[in-house]
Formats: C-alpha cells, structure tokens, sequence
C-alpha cells in the first residue's frame, strides 16, 4: 500500500481497470439475484452501487469476492481471473467489509487489525511456535503497521480495547481498518455507514476520500443518497439484479428511471418487466380459461337458486308450514336459556 499520507489532488488518476465484472449472473434455484452484470472499477476510482432492496447488491459483492461462485460471467483484477475463493481474492489484492459488522468481538482493537494483516505475513507455522528471530521481526513489523492504521481511523488510543466495547460507529471503522491491513489494491464497501449519525458518516466520507488518496480503488454500496452522490466518481444502480444505469452521480440522480425505482413506481424498459408482463399474461389466460369452463355450472347453479328464492318467498308467506329447523331452532334457544340460568346460579353461588 502507498504511504499514509492523504491528499486531495486527484490528478494523477489513471484509467488502468482494477476490477472488471463481465456478464456476472447469480441465480439461487429459480431466483436471479444479479443478471448479466458488467461493471469496471479503475485505479484511483470511487464507484457506487445503489439500488432499492432486494436488487442484488450484496449477491454481486459476494461474486466479486469470491463468496459465491457466479452462476454466469468471470471477475478479473489487475487483468486476472479470480479464483472464487474468499482468501485467494484477498491475496490478490481485494478487500471488503460486511453490512452486518464482522469482528471478533472478544479480542482487541489491535488484534483485530493484526488478523487482517495474516494475508501479508510470510513466516510459517514453525516459525510462528518457535517464535523465532524471523517471526519476532513479522510480528514487530505487523504491529507496527497495524498501529498505523489505527491512527489512520483515529483509533490508537483504543488499541488495547475489545472490540465489543467500542461503539457501533469505531467498529464500522475498525472493520475498514482491518480489511485495509491486507495492502489491497480495491477495498469493497458494503453500506459502511449503516447506522452511523450524520456526523459519524461524514467522517466516514473524509475517511474513504483517504484511502482514495492513498491509491486503494473503492466500491461502495450505500442507500444513503446524498452521501453517495458527494463521494463517487461514478455509480451504477442496480434494479432485480440488472444494471439499469451507470453514470456520473448527476447523470444518475437526474434519471427518472432511477428514482422511479426507488419509489417502487413501474417505467418503460424495467429491468423484469417483460418477465412480469409475461407472467400476468399467462395468469390471466388461465384464468380466463377457467372463467370460460365455469360459466355452464355457474349457469346451472343459478336456477336452483331461484328456485330456492321462490320456495323461500312463498314459505314467507305460509307461515304455519313446518320447517325441519324449527325443532333445532327450539334446542338450540332452549340450550341457550340452560346455559344462562347455570351461569346466573353458579355466579350467584359464587357470590
Ligand atoms: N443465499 C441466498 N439464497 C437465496 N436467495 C438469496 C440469497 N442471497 C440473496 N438472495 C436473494 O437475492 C436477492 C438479492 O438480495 P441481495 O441481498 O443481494 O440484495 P441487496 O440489493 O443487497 O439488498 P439490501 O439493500 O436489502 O441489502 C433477494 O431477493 C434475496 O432474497
């Protein structure tokens, strides 16, 4: 990884591809969570992915990081395909954090960062047992790297502290912290300031703005708006697990496709929509279908009816005829009248 130091010139950006998503597909049985999805990152880059949920956003990051095997399409870093396997993408140079906060929470700040730092050590198994001058020197170095860190998220002062006690905010950082231990090239983000308050998240915001500076490309997803559009260079907005659109942040907030997606209304060219229409199409043939089918008996159901009407209009007018409920409507009051008398003398015994 590059020095510490954190600039906001951005001139020497380059257009050299860190992360390229061809055709990216993930179906879990018959659900396609992400469909045919081609996305670039470059060096010096922040790019944002934003979608309502459900739209596949966390599925993708877990193809690009080696979590789920893409069904469809092939991830390369650098130029080079990634073996699907979590530890294999790190090596490489790809690191992320979760939606849901992943430390370990019973050990300290600073061993959380050291953990993160494993990827990057060289010494072996016996070395590490016989803690020998080789490992002495690793784990010397790796302290001190990881104490950097931790003042480049302004936790060194928490170092000694488990994980568990910090608040929510210090744990989202400390989580970017230790994926940042692993020198990667690409650091993927995954709603990094969920339940953050606004000052908290703009801290968060100067925080990538850094780790930009220090030539780690970043991916982040967020549904907090107004913090993606001031911090990407880019986003791409997904939609039932289709690229809707990618752009600048005002090519895409200025798209009223976008914002109809978010406010759940349907537009021309939704990404399912076709699928939908057909699904609709069908249901509604089979229901005419059966509709069409049912009509004789519903016919033939009618007439008893009004016969039954009849009968009924002309037992109105016959009063003394004797109907077979009569005796069960006398039971029935009968038993209600018991029930009350037992209910009245056992209150009254009670009493
Ligand atoms: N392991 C899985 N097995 C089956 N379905 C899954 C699995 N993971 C995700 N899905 C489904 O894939 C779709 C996309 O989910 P995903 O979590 O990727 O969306 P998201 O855009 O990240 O949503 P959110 O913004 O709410 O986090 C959803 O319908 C979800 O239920």
């Amino acid at each position: 990884m590059n020095d510490m130091t954190t600039t906001t010139d951005t001139t020497t950006k380059t257009k050299t591809t860190v992360l390229e998503a061809k055709g990216v597909t993930m179906r879990f049985g018959g659900l396609t969570a992400v469909k045919g999805v081609d996305l670039q990152v470059n060096a010096g880059e922040i790019v944002g992915l934003i979608g309502p949920n459900g739209a596949g956003k966390t599925t993708f990051f877990n193809c690009l990081t080696g979590l789920y095997v893409p069904t469809e399409g092939s991830v390369s870093y650098k130029g080079k395909v990634l073996p699907p396997k979590p530890h294999r993408v790190t090596e490489a140079g790809i690191a992320r954090t979760f939606q849901n906060i992943r430390l370990f929470h019973n050990m300290t700040v600073m061993e959380n960062v050291l953990v993160g730092r494993h990827t990057r050590t060289k010494e072996g198994l016996w070395s590490a047992l016989l803690r020998g001058p080789g490992f002495k020197k690793a784990e010397a170095a790796s302290e001190a790297r990881a104490m950097e860190l931790l003042e480049f998220i302004g936790l060194e002062h928490k170092a000694e502290h488990l994980a568990k006690n910090l608040p929510y905010g210090e744990q989202r950082k400390l989580e970017i912290a230790r994926a940042l231990a692993s020198d990667p090239g690409l650091i993927l983000l995954d709603e990094p300031t969920a339940g953050m308050n606004p000052q908290e998240t703009r801290a968060a915001e100067e925080l990538i703005f850094a780790i930009r500076d220090m030539g780690i490309a970043v991916l982040v997803i967020e549904h907090d708006m107004r913090f993606i559009f001031n911090l990407c260079d880019r986003v791409a907005c997904l939609v039932q697990g289709e690229k809707l659109i990618e752009g600048t942040a005002s090519e895409v907030q200025g798209d009223e496709r976008v914002i109809a997606a978010y406010l759940g209304t349907p537009f021309e060219g939704e990404p399912g929509a076709a699928e939908v229409a057909e699904v609709e199409a069908a249901e509604a043939h089979a229901e005419a279908a059966a509709e069409a089918e049912a009509e004789p008996e519903a016919a033939a159901d009618a007439e008893p009816e009004t016969e039954t009407e009849a009968e009924a209009a002309d037992e109105d007018e016959a009063p003394a005829a004797d109907s077979d409920d009569a005796p069960a409507a006398d039971a029935e009051a009968e038993a209600d009248a018991d029930s009350t008398t037992s209910t009245t003398s056992t209150e009254g015994e009670a009493k």
